[in-house]
């Protein structure tokens, strides 16, 4: 990169210098997509667009819990080891069937775990407390309460009962309870389509043999694709563009048609083939919300919408536009697809103490890279120190500490938030 512009201009700078906090703020009150309608099969880790109640209660039938046999439990009150509670055996319960006959006073059925429990009945003896004296009668050796190994109508969920909230991310057990009550379909939101777009006359294809003298392999378009699926975004174009003004300008024209958000690396810092703003001075209407944030490294980070676009300009260094997509872009997408507390900085973050000193100076806060490891059950976190240039850093690195702007360095044996790379 040059360091200065041709001529006399004066050396351009950033623009719209914001914290962290300020970047996290703008991203929280972004508004998330539309609502689809999807197929509970499909729901997992998509995010709710509305309440979900129960429109019918679970169980809807009184079930065992147990194997054993159907009793009314005063049938059983007082009964021992020395003193059994004879009981009649009038049938079996079939699974997935009512029961054909009713339990009287005085008489059992044998049910199996998960059976309907018939009528009459109000309790289930395992069968452990039973002898069978004969083919149709048993001892009972212990008493059973009411209830006892019986799950009622709407003890799993109430009928009408407010089951998941809008803004709840599926995980896979919400899915199943999405089931249990009988939906087929949920409204969730929309996913955010993503185009990826790299700058730079140096970047060529990883399939390229015989790498000449200047060029480096693409690693940004890759990592970020990756970033972009793993936060249940959708990704679209994905393509890489000389430094050429009129040429990104039409690459980024076409992707902002296409897609919910545009995110461009390299080309955000201030040398004079850093295109990303004059780009966006070209695009009447668009927003600049930042153009630099105050964390190392980092700092050439853009952010702009176009209407209801969103452009993110990343650090062309594959440090600094991982750690930017993990601040900001990755809580960015999952806002767009409704997740409530996606401007949330803690989300998925781990405590560990550090096993090493950081240095840092005052002025910008220090996101360090640093490794996990778990010590006879104490997790350690080890500083990846390397330039942002280097991608084995990353790849030796969990997630990152944040060393506050105004704090000078931390000391070994702190306990600190690792933000893990890895989407919560
Ligand atoms: N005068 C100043 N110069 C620089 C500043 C500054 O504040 N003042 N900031 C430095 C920092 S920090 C960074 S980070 C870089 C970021 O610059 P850009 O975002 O404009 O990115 P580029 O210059 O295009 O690229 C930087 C670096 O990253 C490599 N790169 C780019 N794309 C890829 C890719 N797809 N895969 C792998 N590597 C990529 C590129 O080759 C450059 O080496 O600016 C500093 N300069
Ligand atoms: O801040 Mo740059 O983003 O150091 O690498």
């Amino acid at each position: 990169m040059q360091l200065l512009s041709e001529g006399d201009e004066p050396v351009p700078e950033f623009l719209k210098v914001k914290t962290a906090e300020e970047i996290v703020e703008m991203v929280r009150s972004f508004a998330p997509l539309e609502a689809e309608i999807v197929s509970v099969q499909e729901a997992s880790g998509r995010v709710l667009a509305e309440d979900v109640t129960a429109p019918e209660p679970v169980p809807h039938f009184a079930r065992a819990t147990m194997d054993g046999y159907a009793v009314r439990a005063r049938d059983t009150f007082g009964a021992g080891e020395s003193l059994p509670a004879l009981l009649e055996v009038i049938g079996e319960v079939a699974m997935g069937r009512p029961a054909e006959t009713a339990v009287r006073p005085g008489t059992a059925a044998a049910i199996p775990t998960g059976g309907m429990l018939p009528d009459g009945a109000d309790a289930v003896v395992m069968v452990e407390y039973t002898q069978p004296l004969d083919a149709h009668a048993i001892e009972v050796t212990r008493p059973v309460a009411p209830g006892d190994n019986v799950l009622q109508v709407g003890d799993d969920v109430a009928l009408g009962e407010k089951v998941l909230e809008r803004g709840r991310k599926l995980r896979p057990q919400d899915v199943g309870l999405l089931a249990a009550i009988g939906m087929e379909e949920v409204r969730v939101f929309r996913r955010p389509r993503v185009a990826i777009i790299s700058t730079g006359d140096e970047i060529v294809p990883p399939e390229t043999r015989d790498l000449p003298p200047g060029k480096i392999r693409d690693i940004n378009t890759y990592v970020v694709a990756s970033q972009v699926r793993e936060a249940g975004g959708r990704v679209g174009t994905i393509q890489v563009v000389a430094d050429d003004l009129d040429e990104l300008e039409a690459v980024c024209r076409e992707a902002l048609a296409a897609h919910d958000v545009v995110v461009l690396s390299g080309g955000s810092s201030v040398g004079i083939r850093d295109f990303t703003i004059q780009v966006l001075e070209r695009f009447p209407g668009s927003e600049l919300l930042a153009h630099g944030v105050a964390i190392r490294p980092g700092k050439p980070t853009i952010l702009a919408r176009l209407g209801e676009k969103i452009l993110w300009g990343l650090p062309g260094q594959p440090a600094s536009a991982m750690i930017v997509f993990t601040a900001f872009v990755r809580p960015c997408l999952l806002r767009l697809q409704g997740v409530e507390n996606a401007g949330n900085l803690e989300t998925n973050v781990r405590q560990a103490e550090l096993a090493r000193n950081i240095p840092s100076v005052h002025g910008r806060a220090d996101y360090v890279r640093v490794s996990l490891s778990n010590d006879k059950g104490r997790l350690t976190a080890d500083p990846v120190f390397g330039k942002s240039a280097m991608i084995s850093t990353l790849s030796k690195a969990d997630g990152y500490v944040i060393v506050p702007e105004h704090v000078e360095g931390l000391e070994a044996g702190t306990l600190v938030t690792v933000h893990l790379f890895s989407s919560p």
